[in-house]
């Protein structure tokens, strides 16, 4: 399949380009600059093969590629791992004129990207997203990190790639769960600043959920625009990123719970749902609006309910979400369609009734 590649422009002090399409991976060597001479590249286990591929690619370009295998899923993204990532960059010689590959779903280029921003204080990285979830989400922004017992991504740096590239091809091979587990996503984008991405969602849900439908694709970039203009405007979170964060105190917590038996996405969805009514109980949100969650939710076959009867240890979870300060717990939810707002130190009762309206 070969298409014309869309490029979507991110950044402000650092600008870089990300690009979308069939076909773009052949772009990598280019994309890592004139000055790299080595190139590691950090791909998960069932991913042996495209990296063995793009190993390839690196060396016939006349650069010295290093492969690095990690684990699938959130298993890459420990202190083990990271420490495993160091010890082949330091026996390989890796200089700061090197740079790094995130070959891989989110789990991955989070790993990736931080292995960069720490080795030598920072080298260069470049993502090359390969679930959907990555590639709208995961791979652009530059936000970084591992998990720890205590919870999710709580180590981590703001280090901006050099480049993406989102080879939409990558997507034939992407298990069906994990394409529309990264649609909870778009929709987020759609909830918190593009109403047109629900439109195309509700009008065709099952357009959406085709890795290769031009609807699909329109989603991919419509959600790709939204997170750069916002970590644009704001890369290090001091003000509209927050919005991004749209149901993710809630999700956080989940997937923590859960030992990450949920994917990131699922637990997205239903974390969305209870900030939701939590917006509604707190008199913020319109019930239209949180019925129209449900809808669009649902017609994806993403979950909107979390039974797990878990409450105090989601609570504990959600206490330590990067948005509080101090002891104010602060949620972002949904004054309007595209309307985000801020709601602060909401009342413990009001938590956990938004916690049994989504058990029901
Ligand atoms: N940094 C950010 O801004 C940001 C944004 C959103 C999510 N995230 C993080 O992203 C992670 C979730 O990412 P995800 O949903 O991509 O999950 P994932 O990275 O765990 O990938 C899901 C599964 O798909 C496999 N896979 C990847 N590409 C494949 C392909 N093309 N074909 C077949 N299998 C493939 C992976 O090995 C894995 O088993 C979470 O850790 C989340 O916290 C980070
Ligand atoms: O880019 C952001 O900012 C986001 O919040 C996007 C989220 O979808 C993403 O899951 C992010 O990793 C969450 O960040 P965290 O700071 O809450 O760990
Ligand atoms: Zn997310």
């Amino acid at each position: 399949m070969t298409d014309t590649a869309a490029k979507i422009t991110v950044g402000r002090d650092e600008v870089y380009e990300v690009t979308i399409g069939s076909g773009v991976l052949a772009g990598l060597p280019a994309a890592l600059g004139p000055k790299v001479t080595r190139v590691a590249i950090v791909h998960p286990r069932t991913l042996r093969a495209l990296g063995r591929t793009v190993n390839q690619q690196i060396t016939d370009a006349g650069l010295r590629p290093l492969l690095i295998e990690v684990p699938d899923g959130e298993a890459a993204k420990t202190a083990e791992t990271l420490t495993m990532c160091w010890a082949l960059l330091g026996q390989a010689g890796f200089t700061r004129s090197d740079a790094v590959v995130g070959l891989g779903g989110g789990a991955v280029t989070d790993l990736a990207g931080f292995v960069a921003a720490s080795w030598l204080r920072g080298v260069a990285v470049v993502q090359v997203p390969t679930t959907l979830l990555g590639m709208v989400d995961a791979a652009v922004g530059g936000k970084t990190g591992i998990n720890t017992a205590e919870g999710k991504n709580l180590v981590g740096a703001f280090h901006p790639p050099r480049a993406v590239i989102c080879d939409l091809d990558a997507l034939r091979t992407l298990p069906h769960a994990d394409l529309v587990a990264g649609l909870a996503e778009v929709v987020k984008c759609g909830f918190i600043a593009d109403p047109a991405i629900l439109d195309l969602v509700e009008r065709d849900p099952s357009a959406a959920t085709s890795w290769d439908s031009d609807v699909l694709r329109e989603l991919v970039e419509r959600a790709i625009a939204v997170k750069a203009k916002v970590v644009t405007n704001d890369l290090k979170e001091s003000g509209e990123r927050e919005f991004l964060n749209y149901g993710h105190t809630f999700a956080h917590g989940v997937e923590q719970v859960e030992q990450y038996t949920w994917r990131h996405g699922e637990a997205v969805a239903v974390g969305m749902m209870y900030v939701a009514r939590l917006g509604e109980l707190a008199g913020r949100t319109p019930p239209e609006l949180v019925a129209r969650h449900s809808a669009a939710l649902a017609s994806l076959g993403l979950p909107r309910t979390y039974r797990g009867d878990r409450w105090p240890a989601l609570l504990t979870a959600m206490g330590r979400d990067k948005k509080n300060r101090g002891d104010l717990m602060r949620f972002i939810v949904l004054d309007d369609l595209a309307a985000p707002g801020r709601l602060e130190g909401p009342e413990p009762a009001l938590l956990e009734e938004a916690y049994r309206l989504i058990s029901e």
